[in-house]
């Protein structure tokens, strides 16, 4: 595969927890590239590593071995602290399940909250924040309290958060776990709105095949290591049907 237009290459990636009587091989040697403007998903049955893995994408956890390069250049101490903390207020945009947003802060407060951290005046903050509320439909809602909103509203002033500061790759895990079909449509379709808005790289994890026709490519963990691969067609039922038959493969390895 090319290396040209990747984001982020991940190289041998491996993760071992040492408990007082166990060893678990969470990840084991894992490879992939993430191009840019890809939404890649990560499937998988329950204790392969996925959420090891978006955890150490993110900085929040150390790998035991391997390499993970952005845009070619390898992040030395990227883990050790404070060069994590810089590194994901850089790169890194999170969108969890439960939307993590803060409850005594207003819709357009929480949004605000990464540039306000990062410092920038007050007149950039107000014009980025407002470009991002009308980008999501939430700007009649501006000053609500995250509890005055359905979970589809709340997971769209969530992924404002996250992409405010444009960065470069977007972490999401089951950003749709919480929300009904219809609704997690329309999250999904947010979201890769905004990813073409932004040219931003996606990184998704998912149990749901339904989430997995919206990205572009998807692959398949077991046990720690990647054991398949599709690549969507921009098809949705045939992308289904794929998508299923790959992974009831993986439910009866
Ligand atoms: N902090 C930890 N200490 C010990 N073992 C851990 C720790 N975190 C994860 N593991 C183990 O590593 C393996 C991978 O876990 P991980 O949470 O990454 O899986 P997952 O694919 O996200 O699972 P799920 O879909 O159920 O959330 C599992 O065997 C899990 O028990």
């Amino acid at each position: 595969m090319s290396n040209r237009g990747t984001v982020m290459s991940v190289r041998n990636l491996s993760k071992s927890y040492h408990t007082k009587d166990q060893h678990v091989t969470a990840l084991s040697k894992v490879t992939f590239h993430l191009t840019k403007g890809e939404m890649l998903a990560v499937m998988g049955t329950s204790g392969s590593g996925k959420s090891t893995l978006l955890n150490i994408l993110g900085t929040l956890d150390e790998p035991t071995s391997g390499d993970i390069l952005l845009q070619g250049v390898k992040l030395e101490k990227m883990f050790i602290e404070p060069h994590a903390t810089k590194f994901r207020r850089e790169n890194i945009g999170f969108i969890f399940q439960s939307f993590q947003l803060l409850k005594d802060l207003s819709v357009e407060e929480n949004i605000a909250l990464p540039l306000v951290l990062k410092g920038l005046p007050n007149k950039e903050i107000r014009d980025k924040v407002n470009r991002m509320l009308e980008l999501v439909g939430l700007m009649h809602h501006r000053t609500h309290r995250p509890v005055e909103l359905s979970g589809g509203q709340q997971q769209r002033v969530a992924i404002s958060r996250a992409l405010i500061t444009s960065p470069p790759i977007v972490l999401a895990d089951e950003p749709t776990g919480n929300l009904d079909y219809n609704t997690s449509r329309e999250i999904l379709k947010v979201i890769t709105d905004m990813k073409q808005a932004f040219d931003q790289s996606i990184v998704i994890v998912t149990h749901d095949p339904m989430v997995a026709t919206y990205a572009d490519r998807v692959i398949f963990f077991h046990d720690g290591n990647i054991v398949d691969e599709y690549v969507c067609k921009c098809q949705q039922d045939e992308d289904m049907d794929q998508i299923l038959i790959k992974f009831r493969q993986l439910l009866e390895r």
